[in-house]
């Protein structure tokens, strides 16, 4: 992408100097993900060409959270158009715990199932971690069992999860560097902030990561060439956490009577950062289409099975 040159001169201008009059690139996540979409669907072709089954995403979603209901059909409309089978499976928010996991353990040893969603949150009467970490490693397509974060920290292969994932495959295919460049992220969940640290680290950026009770988060921001809003708080990230010539990447997403909202203050910080990500379609649009490629990661080598 052509703005690699005004982003590769980073404005390292001092206090006072004025705001550049462009407006940001456009990170568009969007249309990344057709692309990896594409890549996705031609993968699971050559597949099934060479007589192999579609792979299979099963998804649990607990209670009537009425996003969670939205995303989950987003991503089973995904997977139908990359030819990825997927089994919808719902629960009760009032279901006891033990009926979850036995659905877990049934889909574990399922060999037509190739990944495993738990849908999140789950009601509050279920521990999401302890449900999580009933899930095979091999099929833990969002990446967060204990196992597969450790494998993460560990530098080891493993299912990365998908939000962290697909910021970095945005980044990379709009030609955002990375390596020896100052990452600042901002929230540490085991969602998005956690993993993305790790994620970050391992190609080589010097990572920050900030959360509630961070000194001076302006300044800390300020200090950022990406910085990486992902801590569910509506426009929270202002031009005075945005270095002029910073990369922005939004991962909120607050459903508003004025539609979805993200982390960042978007009008503004697009007058001084170079490259921004919007919402809706930014990182969003990523994550589903790293949960897809996740899916098929997760099927079991060619190799093995053809032996
Ligand atoms: N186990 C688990 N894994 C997840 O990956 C997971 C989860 N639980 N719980 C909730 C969050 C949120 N999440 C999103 C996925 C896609 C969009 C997305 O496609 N957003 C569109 C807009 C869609 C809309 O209109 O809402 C966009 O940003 O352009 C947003 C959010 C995955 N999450």
């Amino acid at each position: 992408m052509g703005f690699t040159n005004v982003y590769g001169v980073p404005g390292r201008s001092g206090a006072g100097a004025e705001s550049p009059r462009a407006r940001a690139v456009l990170l568009d996540g969007r249309a990344v993900a057709a692309t990896l979409r594409e890549e996705t669907a031609a993968a699971v072709a050559a597949l099934r060409a060479r007589g192999r089954e579609a792979p299979a995403l099963a998804t649990i979603l607990v209670g009537e959270d009425p996003a969670s209901h939205v995303y989950v059909a987003a991503k089973h409309r995904a997977c139908e158009a990359v030819g990825i089978r997927s089994l919808d499976h719902r629960l009760p928010g009032d279901v006891e715990g033990e009926r979850l996991a036995e659905l877990i353990g049934s889909l574990n040893a399922d060999d037509a199932v190739s990944g495993i969603l738990l849908q999140l949150p789950l009601p509050s009467q279920l521990e999401a971690s302890e449900f999580i970490d009933l899930i095979d490693v091999g099929k833990d397509v969002d990446g967060l069992t204990t196992a597969n974060a450790g494998q993460l920290w560990r530098q080891r292969d493993g299912l990365r999860p998908c939000t962290p994932a697909g910021i970095i495959e945005l980044l990379d295919r709009c030609g955002v560097p990375i390596a020896g460049r100052h990452a600042v992220v901002v929230g540490r969940s085991d969602l998005v902030g956690r993993p993305l640290a790790g994620l970050l680290l391992r190609r080589d950026a010097t990572v920050t990561i900030c959360h509630r009770h961070t000194a001076d988060l302006p300044a800390v921001c300020r200090g950022a060439d990406i910085l990486v809003a992902a801590c569910g708080i509506p426009r929270l990230i202002g031009v005075e956490h945005v270095r002029p010539g910073a990369v922005v990447v939004d991962v909120g997403i607050t459903r508003t009577d004025d539609g979805l909202v993200g982390d960042v203050d978007f009008d503004a910080v697009a007058t001084v950062a170079a490259a921004i990500t919007p919402v809706p379609g930014g990182v969003g649009p990523m994550t589903i289409a790293l949960l897809l490629a996740n899916t098929v990661a997760a099927l079991p080598s060619t190799t093995d099975k053809d032996r």
